[in-house]
């Protein structure tokens, strides 16, 4: 470990950050009932440029009036590069009510896009004298976030989430493809004859995972648009789930069970995680720093792997004793 100790991310449950237009207050309830714990209410691209200004009454509203429970509730915002963020932000922080936990910026390109928000969230907060700061999420999904993802994680104390947004990222980097998410299928190793599909989405996964580890910030993979495909779902977020990242979004209801059970591990990865502590529990005990289990070595550093696992096994337990 370096001298300088990698923070801890927020410790709370972000396996499923269920999606919905602001504009479709129907769905709202629906959102709020469902088993997700994180809701984004958006203001941003799933909301048509004539419908802005209602959604985003609609929103500030449902804050106030749905009872979303112990869920953390977000709201994305439009893009720095539109006229209409700064409103979003004024305008939620001085009418919606305290139950706001976070608003997400998308698009993010550079640190001080996150100074700005910051900035003009500080000085609404304090004028109105609101009592829960707000927090921030963002969205990787630019050539520019990508390339200035570790500022961007470093770039303000309330950040504690980030997100890949595919759909996107994969715009601005001119790929080849309209898929949100998943395998793409000209992304390929040939062998023999046979055709080896590769994940496009490592290498960003991979920067993220490291940048939010670096400062304390939970790392989220994004949408997977056709949910329909419950398969290639689940594979997408079990690799994700393998990389460090502790959820994904859900564009549609269908996907809400999908990522919780993906991302809450399981009896067996527990159980498993318990003993490794146990063993090396004794180990320590008679003076050694590396044992035997079930025929693989474990050792000091597979106390932190296995303490990943309890931790977010606990933080389920407790959730469910709510
Ligand atoms: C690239 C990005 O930026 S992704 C993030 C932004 N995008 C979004 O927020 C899109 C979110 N998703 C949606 O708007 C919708 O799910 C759509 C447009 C994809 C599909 O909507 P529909 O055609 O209504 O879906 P469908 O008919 O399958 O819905 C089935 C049920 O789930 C409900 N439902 C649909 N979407 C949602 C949702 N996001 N949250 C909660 N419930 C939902 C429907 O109301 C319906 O309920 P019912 O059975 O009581 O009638
Ligand atoms: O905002 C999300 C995306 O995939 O784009
Ligand atoms: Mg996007």
């Amino acid at each position: 470990m370096s001298f300088r100790l990698q923070p801890p991310a927020p410790a709370r449950l972000n396996r499923c950050q269920l999606f919905g237009p602001g504009s479709r207050t129907q769905l709202f309830e629906k959102m709020a009932g469902s088993a997700a714990d994180v809701i984004n209410l958006d203001l941003e691209d799933s909301v048509a440029p004539d419908d802005k200004e209602q959604a985003r009454r609609n929103v500030i509203q449902a804050i106030g009036d749905v009872d979303w429970g112990n869920k953390t509730l977000s709201v994305r915002i439009n893009g720095l590069d539109t006229p209409y963020w700064y409103r979003d932000v004024v305008d939620l922080l001085e009418q919606a009510s305290d139950r706001l936990d976070s608003i997400m910026i998308p698009k993010v390109g550079n640190a001080s896009d996150l100074y700005a928000v910051d900035a003009l969230v500080t000085a609404v907060e304090r004028a109105r004298g609101r009592a829960k700061p707000i927090a921030f999420e963002v969205i990787i999904e630019s050539a520019a976030g990508i390339s200035h993802v570790e500022e961007i994680a470093a770039a303000s104390p309330r950040l504690q989430a980030m997100s890949l947004g595919a759909a996107d990222f994969a715009a601005s980097m001119g790929m080849a493809t309209t898929g949100i998410g998943g395998t793409q299928e000209n992304y390929y190793m040939a062998r023999e004859g046979q055709k080896y599909w590769s994940d496009p989405w490592h290498w960003a996964q991979a920067a993220i995972v490291a940048a939010c580890r670096t400062h304390g910030v939970l790392p989220v993979d994004g949408p997977f648009g056709d949910f329909s495909d419950a398969e290639g779902f689940r594979a997408q977020a079990l690799r994700s789930a393998t990389l460090g990242m502790v959820g994904k979004w859900a564009i549609h209801p269908s996907q809400v069970a999908l990522a919780n059970e993906i991302f809450s591990p399981g009896e067996k990865a527990v159980t498993e995680a318990r003993e490794i502590l146990a063993a090396m529990e004794e180990a320590q005990r008679s003076g050694a720093g590396a044992a035997v289990y079930k025929g693989r070595l474990v050792d000091i550093a597979s106390i932190r792997q296995a303490q990943v696992i309890v931790r977010q096994a606990e933080l389920i337990a407790a959730e469910a004793a709510h």
